[in-house]
């Protein structure tokens, strides 16, 4: 047992045939939430799940559904996601500069819990003003990757950003998400993650509970 932050495994990694097989497996490793890439081919290169496979994930689970929203219109997602039984809903800051506060409330408002997420290039600034406004977002995703797919190698340069947010929020959820793994979860929990995002290193794992109890 490592540091203690939670444990959201990427399903991007999983076997989507068998998603929700897959999904009571990373529960039954002793994840804390399951992570879930929703890419729309347009913001990122790839193109991946919506709201359809949430709502029939959701019908086989209670588990905390922790979607990141890698599109290019993340207020069009929220009716939809919320319907399907999302938990989470983590938009991208560099798509939602002009309607971030609009977004939130509509995010609240269908029950989910609002969280934003940032690209390695893209400043730390940026999000400041979304965890201080009128209409805060409860959560912080740092990209340790480029988004777009998983099995990449983790950034260590984005760790100034989590530290960065650590010192000024010191209860905010900080996740991190990319190229995390047992050489690399240290490093990220020691910045000031306490939610850990980890696709490839989970799922490719032959004891997936062992990279599991690392957080
Ligand atoms: O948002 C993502 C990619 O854009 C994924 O969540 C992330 O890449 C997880 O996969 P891995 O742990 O294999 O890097
Ligand atoms: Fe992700």
């Amino acid at each position: 047992m490592g540091v203690e932050a939670k444990i959201a495994p990427s399903m991007l990694s999983s076997d989507f045939a068998n998603l929700a097989s897959e999904a009571q497996r990373m529960l039954d490793c002793g994840a804390d939430w399951l992570h879930m890439d929703i890419m729309d081919g347009h913001f990122v290169p790839n193109l991946t799940i919506g709201a359809p496979v949430i709502e029939s994930l959701r019908k086989h689970t209670k588990a905390y559904l922790d979607c990141h929203l890698m599109v290019t219109n993340p207020l069009d997602y929220v009716e939809p996601l919320g319907k399907a039984g999302a938990s989470g809903f983590t938009f991208h800051v560099e798509v939602s500069r002009d309607n971030w506060g609009e977004l939130v409330q509509r995010i609240k408002s269908k029950g989910m819990r609002p969280g934003v997420s940032l690209k390695p290039g893209t400043p730390i600034e940026e999000v400041y003003p979304l965890v201080e406004g009128e209409y805060p977002v409860e959560m912080v995703l740092v990209m340790t990757v480029e988004p777009g797919f998983g099995g990449q190698k983790f950034m260590p340069e984005t760790m100034d950003k989590v530290r960065a947010l650590r010192k000024k929020y010191p209860s905010l959820d900080i996740e991190v998400d990319g190229g995390l793994g047992p050489s690399t979860i240290d490093m990220a929990a020691s910045a000031g993650a306490n939610c850990i995002v980890a696709g490839s290193s989970v799922f490719g794992a032959p004891d997936s509970a062992q990279v599991i109890s690392l957080s």
